[in-house]
């Protein structure tokens, strides 16, 4: 295994050990690619939720939220293409009966080959794909002889589409009517709700609905923990603008995304651009924003003109005008959207994997080391831990009132329990950005400890400056 195979591994069992993601339904042996938040990681989930949505909606004046259903009307997902086209071209190999995503197959064939033979064989299947040309993807993986990992042979079927939405009925007849999708995307929750939100919020074009929600896709090749997961989270906004200016808004939501990554402290060099080769059949320019996992570069966000696809589209299947009335130009038109869409779920990732550091911290006089999160603060699921140094002479008291005091404005963590060292280093282990240490001399001159959790500087500051500290760190 390669270093950062290693580090990945290790990044899993810190997130099971530590309470952050466990298999979903453990105790029967988990379910494929469906996970359960714990403690700690559905404080971290909810905090780049938070940090998500206020940037969206607080900080943008012209955008609002929504929170829609995930069962939509069935017609929703004809109108939007998914019924046609949300597919993926798959191959089976015919010993193993394993299904695979017939461009996971051969991405993974390129990583044991030179650069310059992957460069070759990536080039080749992105222009057979963008082709939609099955027959010639099937040649590309017999020519280069890529085997299925569990048979090891090239037995191959041919490349088929596979759509990827879940399917359930709705009420207790089982016939095709009742037939609803559970969505595969928050985007169409928007779209069906553009004139509810524009007339009662009297919006006016440009403006944006953000939106946070589930989304299901029957992944076939689950894989990377929780990158691809077939039960998922959302953060999604539609931003509808005047026919003619997507280009432009296009670029500043490519820029103001990037930025928003930026500003949790990531380093830039972890980040790209990636243009689309192949736009879906709704976008007229698409790119993703990659981030580099310790298992290469990939997907955590993705940027799309939709043109006015979706709206018009909904206005032809439901045969209900879905126009806006441009005062400034004295015109109606089907706007056009700009998407901004990005998985929680892989930012959560994306998170964990730029926080994890195992520091050595060997002296010549002795082995030692630690396992650190370093989340930015606003970010981390606890932002202060209180100690009392021992569980005599009122220090606990003392430790209470500021734990009573603090929790009110922020998640605090208090422990009587061990060393001191012991308790800074599981805080270490969850990212507790600051912890505090209430002492004799505390009782003295109401001063104690705060230490640092990346410097592990320790410093003696008034008890009453605590909060105010903490606070403004994490805002
Ligand atoms: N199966 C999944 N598990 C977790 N997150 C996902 C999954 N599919 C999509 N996402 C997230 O939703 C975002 C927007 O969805 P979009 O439909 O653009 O993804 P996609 O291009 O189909 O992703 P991929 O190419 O990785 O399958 C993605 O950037 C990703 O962060």
């Amino acid at each position: 295994m390669s270093t950062d195979q290693n580090k990945f591994q290790a990044i899993i069992s810190h997130c099971k050990e530590y309470g952050f993601v466990f298999p979903s339904s453990e105790i029967y042996d988990g379910l494929s690619a469906v996970y359960d938040y714990g403690q700690y990681g559905a404080e971290l989930k909810k905090n780049i939720k938070d940090y998500w949505w206020k940037s969206m909606t607080q900080l943008h004046e012209n955008i609002v939220g929504i929170d829609a259903a995930i069962f939509m009307h069935p017609t929703t997902w004809k109108a939007s293409g998914h019924v046609d086209n949300f597919s993926d071209p798959m191959i089976d190999n015919k010993d193993s009966n394993k299904r695979y995503r017939v461009d996971h197959l051969i991405e993974g064939h390129a990583e044991t080959l030179s650069a310059d033979q992957a460069k070759e064989l990536l080039s080749q299947m992105d222009e057979l794909l963008k082709e939609n040309d099955f027959a010639g993807l099937k040649t590309l993986i017999e020519s280069n002889k890529i085997k299925c990992t569990v048979s090891g042979t090239a037995n191959w079927t041919d490349v088929r589409q596979f759509n990827l939405m879940f399917s359930t009925q709705l009420g207790s007849v089982t016939d095709e009517a009742n037939e609803i999708y559970l969505r595969p995307e928050t985007a169409q929750g928007i779209f069906v709700n553009f004139l509810n939100v524009q007339k009662t919020g009297r919006m006016k074009v440009p403006f944006g609905i953000a939106q946070i929600g589930k989304a299901f896709r029957n992944e076939i090749v689950a894989r990377q923990f929780i990158f691809r997961m077939r039960e998922f989270e959302q953060m999604e906004m539609q931003f509808f603008v005047r026919p003619g200016t997507q280009k432009e808004w296009y670029e500043k939501w490519k820029e103001e995304r990037m930025q928003w990554h930026l500003s949790l402290g990531t380093s830039p060099a972890k980040y790209q651009f990636k243009d689309h080769v192949k736009l879906a059949h709704y976008a007229d320019a698409a790119v993703d924003i990659e981030f580099e996992f310790p298992f290469g570069f990939k997907e955590v966000e993705g940027i799309h003109s939709r043109t006015d696809f979706d709206l018009k589209q909904h206005q032809e299947y439901s045969r209900k005008k879905i126009q806006y009335f441009d005062t400034e130009i004295n015109q109606n038109y089907v706007p056009y959207v700009i998407e901004t869409s990005i998985g929680l779920d892989r930012m959560f990732l994306l998170t964990v994997c730029n926080a994890y550091e195992e520091e050595d911290l060997s002296t010549p006089e002795k082995a030692d080391s630690r396992v650190v999160m370093r989340f930015p603060a606003k970010l981390a699921p606890i932002k202060l831990a209180i100690f009392p140094l021992t569980k005599r002479d009122g220090l606990p008291e003392l430790a209470r009132e500021l734990m009573d005091d603090c929790k009110q404005a922020f998640y605090c963590f208090y422990e009587e329990k061990d060393a001191i060292g012991k308790r800074y280093r599981r805080q270490d282990a969850i990212g507790t950005p600051f912890c505090i240490t209430i002492d004799h001399q505390t009782k003295e001159d109401g001063t104690v400890t705060i230490r640092h959790r990346d410097s592990m500087e320790q410093e003696r500051i008034p008890m009453s400056d605590v909060k105010a500290l903490v606070l403004s760190k994490i805002i």
